[in-house]
């Protein structure tokens, strides 16, 4: 006759743990009801109820759980369909398809509240260019293009400042290391510009308003189910995150409850003139914990939230989810914005990359996967 004891959730059967849910279930039913529990190993007020209700509780437990267990599976079934779309669509690589759907799994059984976003803005919530291939503007090219039309002179020392750098930032060659010194050059001296012109708040907004910064497509559905479902959204941006928000607020009418911003902010000074930039400068290759001042206001919000979907455009992007404190899987999407004949390049991204979007000027990829897991909670 074999002695069963149980331990809170834990089932011994003569000292051996028992793993697996359905033979515990089916053993609880028949092998609890007819053997006397040990009580050696029972909290004393056990002693009090019959075996029987004993290993009917204990068989309800196991049942409930699962059960539930058994939903969490029946949950993660939508995932092979996901997949299924993935590898149909001519823009998408995944270059490890069962790593991807593992981690969706975990991500679809963790749902919502265990999941966050950590995004990019520059040509990953925004356009890379329009539909003509015209290349469309950062959050620092909003002086490029308006400066430019108030004091052309001003306005060419930002054109030939990107005309200088950003060739450097997406050299094939140069490492990140080399990269860096050129990368808090052009920073600081944008920014520098910028605060010596002592331009107004409202000036700054009315040149977002004339900007050619474009959102891509479903950008603000996607922005706003992460709302609706209460998923935080942190906005990692090395452009200027005043940028960000007046854009926000234009089109969507108000920065949404649950999004964050981790970005270089203009200060103003009581007459509302910039007048300096938030420290630490964050430049296209420290948007990693570095930067990320320890007490952020909204840490308390993303605690907790195990399961990471990251997007981003460039390689600086891949490592913005170090410093969020958890044990769950990262989800990298990647939009690849370069030439389909450097192959070095796109290979460089689907290694780093979980996904990788080939001129992708849609958030469709995110919003799916994101309604997958709102849909199964
Ligand atoms: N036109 C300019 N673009 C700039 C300048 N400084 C940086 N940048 C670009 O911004 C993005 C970083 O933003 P992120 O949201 O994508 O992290 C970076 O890729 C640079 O190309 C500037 O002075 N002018
Ligand atoms: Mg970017």
């Amino acid at each position: 006759m074999s002695r069963v004891a149980r331990l809170g959730r834990c089932l011994f059967v003569n000292g051996r743990r028992f793993e697996s849910r359905q033979s515990t279930l089916q053993m609880q039913a028949e092998t609890l009801a007819d053997s006397p529990l040990s009580t050696s190993l029972e909290p004393p007020q056990f002693s009090m109820f019959k075996a029987t209700e004993i290993a009917a509780a204990a068989a309800a437990c196991a049942e409930a759980e699962c059960y539930e267990q058994l939903e969490q599976l029946k949950k993660t079934e939508v995932v092979p369909l996901l997949m299924e779309w993935f590898v149909q669509q001519q823009q998408i690589i995944c270059a490890n398809p069962t790593e991807v759907a593992a981690k969706l799994r975990k991500m679809v059984a963790g749902g919502a509240r265990k999941t966050v976003v950590i995004s990019d803005f520059d040509y990953t919530l925004s356009r890379f260019a329009n539909e003509k291939g015209e290349r469309l503007s950062t959050t620092h090219g909003v002086f490029d293009d308006n400066v430019m039309r108030l004091n052309p002179a001003l306005g060419q020392q930002f054109v030939d400042l990107k005309n200088k750098y950003y060739p450097i930032e997406f050299c094939p060659i140069l490492t990140q290391e080399e990269k860096i010194p050129h990368m808090e050059k052009w920073w600081g001296t944008s920014h520098s510009l910028i605060v010596n012109e002592k331009f107004s708040k409202n000036t700054i907004e009315d040149f977002v308003r004339q900007s050619r910064i474009v959102f891509k497509d479903g950008a603000e559905d996607f922005i706003q189910s992460l709302d609706a479902h209460n998923i935080p959204l942190v906005i990692f941006s090395a452009g200027i995150g005043n940028i960000i928000e007046y854009f926000l607020e234009q089109k969507l009418g108000a920065i949404p409850r649950n999004t964050h911003f981790i970005s270089n902010m203009i200060l103003f000074d009581e007459e509302e003139k910039a007048c300096a930039f938030s420290e630490p400068l964050i430049h296209t290759f420290c948007k990693n914990s570095s930067v990320i001042q320890k007490e952020t206001s909204f840490f308390h919000e993303i605690n907790g939230r195990v399961n990471v979907i990251l997007l981003g455009d460039s390689m600086g992007d891949i490592h913005m989810d170090v410093g969020v404190e958890r044990d769950g899987p990262t989800l990298k999407v990647g939009y690849y914005n370069g030439s389909l004949d450097d192959t070095a390049a796109l290979k460089h991204y689907e290694e780093v990359y979980d996904i990788v979007l080939i001129h992708d000027p849609t958030l469709d990829v995110a919003q799916k996967i994101v309604d997958m897991i709102n849909s199964t909670h």
